[in-house]
C-alpha cells in the first residue's frame, strides 16, 4: 500500500464532489457513483488484508510493479504525479479506442486539405481532438471519470493544497513524431476555469515533462511513463510547462501506439455548447486569441 493511502479512511474513496457537474450526463454520474463504492469495497479489502498481517509485501516496488499499484508523488503544492493509475490490459484497451475516435474521417485528429491530403489538424506532427466528455460516448466517459476520480483522490490524499475536480471536457492529442509541445501555461477559456485542476494523462511514449512556476524559475524536469498522470491545480495551476517526448521507442504497446498520446482533462463548464469554436485550435489562433484577452 502507498504511504499517502495509509493514513486515508474509506469515506476519501467517495468523489470529492458531490453535485453531478453539468457536463457529466446522469448516467455517466450514477456509474461514476457505482466505480467509487467498488473502489471502497476493494479498499477496505486491502486494510482488513493488511490488519491481519496478509500482505506485509505491499510495500515493496517489486510488488508495486508486478501489481502496478499506483504510486504519488507531491513535487510541489498543487503539483503531483500519480504513477500507474490503472492496469496495463485496461490502459491498451482505452488507448485503442481513443484511436478508433481519433481516426474519424472529420472528428478526429486529422483534416483534409483542399488537394484532397489527409493530416493532422493541428500542426503537422499533432493531431488534436477537444470536446465535451459526452462525445466520447459511454465506455470512454466510463474510464475518463473513474480514472480522473482516482487520480485527484489519491492527489489529494498527498496533498491537501490540490482542489477537488470533477471534468466535464477533455482533450485529447496525438504526437505522431518525438516533436512535444513548447513552453506554455493553460490560460484559455477552454483550459479549466478557477483553480481546479488540470489532470493529464500520458500514453505511449515516455516524456520529459519540464515545469517551472515562473519564467524567472529553473525549469524541473519529470519524467512521466506511459500510465503516469501529472496533475496541475490550486497554487500551481498557471504553472509553466512543455513536453519533450523521449526518442526511445519507449512504448510499451508498440503495435498499438508506437507514439504518444496525451490526454488532458478539463473542468471548463462556462464554454459548454460552445466547443466548436475551441475544436480546431491551431497554435496561431492560441496567440491572437490570448492577445484578445489581453486587450
Ligand atoms: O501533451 C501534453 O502532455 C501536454 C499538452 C498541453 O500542455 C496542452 O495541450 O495544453
Ligand atoms: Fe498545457
Amino acid at each position: 500500500m502507498d504511504d499517502t493511502e495509509k493514513t486515508t479512511s474509506a469515506m476519501d474513496y467517495s468523489s470529492p464532489v458531490e453535485e453531478r457537474p453539468e457536463g457529466v450526463s446522469k448516467k455517466a454520474w450514477k456509474r461514476l457513483k457505482k466505480a467509487n463504492m467498488r473502489e471502497i469495497a476493494k479498499k477496505t479489502k486491502v486494510e482488513v488484508a493488511a490488519r491481519e498481517g496478509e500482505s506485509s509485501t505491499m510495500n515493496t516496488t517489486e510488488t508495486r510493479e508486478e501489481t502496478r499499484e499506483p504510486a504519488v508523488e507531491m513535487l510541489r503544492p498543487g503539483l503531483v504525479v500519480v504513477r500507474r493509475i490503472s492496469s496495463r490490459a485496461s490502459e491498451e484497451a482505452i488507448v485503442a479506442k481513443f484511436l478508433e475516435i481519433g481516426n474519424h474521417p472529420t472528428d478526429g485528429f486529422y483534416e483534409t486539405d483542399a488537394d484532397g491530403n489527409r493530416k493532422l489538424n493541428s500542426t503537422l506532427t499533432r493531431g488534436r481532438i477537444y470536446r465535451e466528455l459526452a462525445f466520447y460516448g459511454d465506455e470512454a466517459t466510463d474510464w475518463i471519470l473513474e480514472h480522473c476520480a482516482k487520480a485527484v483522490r489519491l492527489a489529494r490524499a498527498a496533498d491537501p493544497a490540490m482542489p477537488a475536480m470533477v471534468p466535464d471536457h477533455a482533450l485529447l492529442l496525438y504526437y505522431s513524431t518525438n516533436r512535444g509541445i513548447k513552453e506554455h501555461r493553460d490560460v484559455g477559456a477552454n483550459d479549466g476555469e478557477g483553480d481546479a485542476p488540470i489532470v493529464s494523462f500520458n500514453f505511449g511514449k515516455s516524456v520529459v515533462y519540464r515545469v517551472r512556476m515562473s519564467k524567472e524559475e529553473e525549469k524541473t524536469d519529470v519524467h512521466l511513463d506511459p500510465g503516469d498522470v501529472i496533475l496541475f491545480g490550486g497554487p500551481a495551476r498557471m504553472i509553466y510547462h512543455s513536453v519533450k517526448i523521449c526518442r526511445d521507442s519507449s512504448s510499451p504497446y508498440p503495435k498499438l501506439l508506437p507514439d504518444r498520446m496525451n490526454l488532458t482533462l478539463r473542468y471548463a463548464p462556462s464554454i459548454l455548447g460552445r466547443e466548436e469554436e475551441f475544436r480546431t485550435f491551431k497554435p496561431a489562433d492560441i496567440y491572437w486569441k490570448n492577445r484578445k484577452e489581453v486587450k
